[in-house]
């Protein structure tokens, strides 16, 4: 007898068997969207050394204390001083440098006065603005310390966070390592293009969806698009590739019909088969398959896709080191009844909208409960979360929508 559970014990369970994913050192390029494993000290200080902000004349303030546009002060320029040049000669009373923007100052020069308010000079500068002590200038250290922790465990590493461990000269990051995940599609009904379909086959799309949306999450995944429902094809095909894989998704083949070839590959060799308490996404399998952790999912498109945001999408992140791995919940008024079933929690496809100045937005579901129409959820930004013990939710009344911006999905 096939067991049932809640969405909450089931989403738990997924959780538990991805786990953690050990840490890996990558190169900065291949860092984007993922999470930090350990601390992340500064080498260097930045600025590494006090530099001009500004493209002007480093000076000592006292020199230039009495300019004015009417009376303005003449300094000889001794030297020229570009960005990255490393030697650079102090500066002697009474006398300017040129400087350029990031250049660092020379010893003695305690300001930077910028260029519009000289005469731009190169043998002798007239300065007609007087510059006080640290104007434009930029202090070694005034953005990180050496020896201080430039970025903590667990930051999610984004154009930003990876912008500064390059800045503090680092060309490789401890991340939670990438899962290589196999999706695969089971279904002798599923083709291809550019084959044709004959009455009776499909167009084979889940593997698509979830690949578009665990690659989204930092993965990298690899897909084999069908499978005909043959358990010693089925063995035939995965085996092998269970050694380059971290994570095993398939799709189709779990509910109980006379050929399911999950079901049947998999029961009785690590994988339990269960039914949650949910609407679409019923029937559902995890475990591990010689070891490597595999979820099941049904086939129909919608429940494919509702599973991986109720279950795969929180494990995966998890796995991946992020904290924050629920999608953003908000409450709104449904602009139309809603029917769900009793002891089931109903994911509904939407559209949620939110106008100025309203404290709860609206939601109108697309599409009706059935689990293969994609056309729908193609339109839809959000899913409505219609809770066990609901069965009936009037128009007008207030439901969970878990919003899925488009951006963020893909
Ligand atoms: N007697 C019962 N029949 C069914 C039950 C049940 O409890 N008792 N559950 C239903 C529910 S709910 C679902 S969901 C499905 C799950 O079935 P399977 O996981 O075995 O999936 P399939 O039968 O292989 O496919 C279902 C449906 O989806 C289409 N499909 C499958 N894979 C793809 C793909 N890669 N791309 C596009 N479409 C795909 C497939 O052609 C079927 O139409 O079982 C119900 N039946
Ligand atoms: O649970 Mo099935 O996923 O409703 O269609």
């Amino acid at each position: 007898m096939v067991r049932v559970i809640s969405v909450d014990t089931y989403r738990a369970a997924v959780v538990e068997l991805l786990g953690t994913a050990p840490p890996k050192a990558l190169p900065l390029a291949e860092c984007a969207g993922l999470v930090l494993a350990e601390d992340v000290p500064a080498g260097v200080s930045l600025p590494p050394f006090d530099n001009s902000a500004m493209d002007g004349y480093a000076v000592r303030a006292v020199d230039v204390a009495s300019a004015t546009a009417t009376t303005p002060v003449e300094l000889p320029v001794a030297e020229d001083i570009p960005a990255g040049r490393t030697d650079v000669p102090p500066l002697l009373p009474g006398t300017a440098h040129r400087i350029m923007t990031g250049a660092p100052m020379p010893p003695g020069a305690d300001a930077v006065v910028k260029v519009e308010d000289t005469d731009g000079g190169t043998e002798k500068v007239s300065i007609r603005e007087p510059a006080p002590v640290g104007t434009h200038l930029r202090r070694t250290g005034e953005d990180v310390a050496a020896g201080t922790i430039a970025l903590h465990a667990g930051t999610v590493l984004g154009p930003a966070q990876l912008g500064l461990a390059a800045a503090v000269g680092l060309d490789r990051l401890t991340v939670h390592a990438p899962l290589r995940v196999l999706v695969v599609s089971t279904g002798s009904e599923l083709v291809t293009p550019p084959q044709e379909l004959r009455h009776g086959q499909i167009y084979e799309s889940n593997s698509i969806m979830l690949a578009a949306g665990i690659r989204a999450l930092g993965c990298a995944v690899e897909v084999v698009r069908s499978v005909v429902d043959d358990v010693a094809e089925f063995r035939a095909v995965i085996e092998p590739r269970l050694a380059e894989t971290d994570l095993v998704v398939t799709s189709g083949g779990v509910s109980a019909g006379a050929y399911e070839v999950v079901k049947d590959s998999l029961t009785g060799a690590g994988v339990e088969f269960v039914k949650v308490a949910m609407q679409p996404g019923g029937p559902q399998g995890n475990g591990r398959w010689h070891g490597v952790p595999v979820v099941t999912l049904p086939g129909n498109p919608v429940s494919v896709l509702v599973s991986f945001e109720v279950f795969l999408r929180p494990a995966i992140l998890t796995a991946l080191g992020h904290r924050q791995v629920d999608r953003s919940r908000v409450r709104a008024r449904l602009t139309e009844a809603l029917r769900s079933p009793a002891g089931r929690r109903q994911f509904r496809r939407g559209f949620y909208s939110h106008h100025d100045g309203e404290v709860t937005g609206e939601v109108g579901p697309r599409g009706g409960p059935g689990s293969h129409l994609l056309a729908a959820f193609a339109q839809a930004n959000c899913l409505i979360e219609l809770p066990e013990d609901v069965v009936d939710a009037p128009e007008g009344s207030e439901v969970d929508v878990l919003l899925l911006p488009t951006r963020d999905f893909l």
